[in-house]
């Protein structure tokens, strides 16, 4: 499998591009150079555009993916407020900017050349909200909104409105933060990390009702840890065997399996990974996390073991300035 990893660093303006080896290895491909500073990316599902949220002027920049992952800028669409995450629905329609600052989130269309386009929906009034995930079905928007401590939830139609669910929320415990989310492949758990208790809460959707209800909350930080908690970023691996979460306080990812059903946490221990991990990621074979530190100016590859899920550090390499976020692409050519 052909792999490429995309890093974010914002302070430098640039996107650093690398071939991921089957043994971890990473080759430099490219560094791009952004107009402006870039932050949140997502790629597009059928793998050929990248999209990126800059500042101070807010934007979504396109770049079309050639054949080995290098980058080439397409387009640019404003934004009303300030990317703090992006994300698609599944079939790649729509994109979705989340703005922590601006309280708000937009929904643009994505053209048929796969372009980012003008917003066509903002919705306004979510406090903070730290990520948009579009669930497994399409239909559910989720959003962590951090200062609400609930979770809002939006229909999400073909068209790309966003209605408010009947359930208009999920609460999470009081102080908690909810930012960023993952889910399991089986498609009937959800994961939310919390940044300001740094804790993971499992949500399981009824087969029946298609609602999602709390059914774990958990502490990731080892027993002994007095600090000020800033959870960042969550992944689980392709086989949903295992599920990591880091803390930027701390600098760890900490390791978590998850039960056979998905519906259980536990706690199996801490990776010392690079300085204030803001943004990581795992790649599509589940064999490595490849972490981003915002002020180690570097990322670090680290190998999963497929029957303990700890984290050995393979390599660290040099990027750019404040990197936060990591995008891992799989090429389909
Ligand atoms: O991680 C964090 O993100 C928010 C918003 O960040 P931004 O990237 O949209 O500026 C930040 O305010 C918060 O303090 C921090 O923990």
């Amino acid at each position: 499998m052909k792999q490429v990893v995309y890093v974010a660093s914002p302070e430098s303006q640039q996107i650093h591009v690398f071939r991921l080896g089957e043994n971890g290895e990473l080759s430099p491909l490219q560094i791009v150079d952004v107009p402006g500073q870039v932050q949140p990316m997502v790629i597009h599902p059928d793998g050929h555009r990248l999209y990126v949220g800059v500042r101070p002027e807010f934007g979504i920049l396109t770049y079309r993916i050639d054949h080995e992952g290098k980058l080439e800028q397409a387009g640019m669409a404003p934004l009303p407020g300030s990317p703090t995450h992006v994300g698609t629905d599944l079939q790649g329609r729509f994109l979705f900017s989340a703005s922590y600052s601006f309280n708000n989130v937009s929904i643009h269309p994505i053209n048929e050349e796969g372009i980012v386009t003008a917003p066509i929906h903002v919705l306004e009034d979510i406090q903070a909200p730290h990520s948009a995930n579009i669930d497994p079905t399409n239909q559910l928007l989720m959003i962590p909104a951090l200062k609400e401590d609930r979770i809002r939830l939006f229909d999400f139609s073909l068209q790309g409105a966003a209605t408010p669910h009947h359930v208009e929320a999920l609460k999470t415990k009081t102080g908690a933060g909810p930012r960023h989310m993952a889910f399991h492949p089986n498609q009937h758990f959800a994961y939310c990390i919390n940044e300001l208790d740094s804790s993971v809460d499992v949500y399981q959707k009824d087969v029946t009702s298609g609602e999602y209800h709390s059914v774990q909350s958990l502490n990731i930080m080892p027993a002994d840890f007095k600090d000020t908690r800033w959870a960042a970023d969550i992944h689980i691996t392709p086989n949903g065997k295992f599920l990591y979460a880091c803390d930027r306080t701390a600098s760890l990812i900490s390791v978590l399996s998850v039960s056979e059903d998905g519906s259980v946490l536990e706690l199996l221990g801490h990776h010392a990974t690079q300085t204030q991990p803001r943004g990581f990621n795992i790649d599509h074979q589940g064999q490595f996390v490849i972490t981003a530190g915002q002020k180690s100016d570097g990322i670090e590859v680290a190998k999963i073991d497929q029957s303990s899920g700890a984290l050995t550090t393979l390599k660290e390499y040099p990027v750019g300035k404040g990197p936060m976020w990591v995008s891992i692409l799989e090429v389909r050519n």
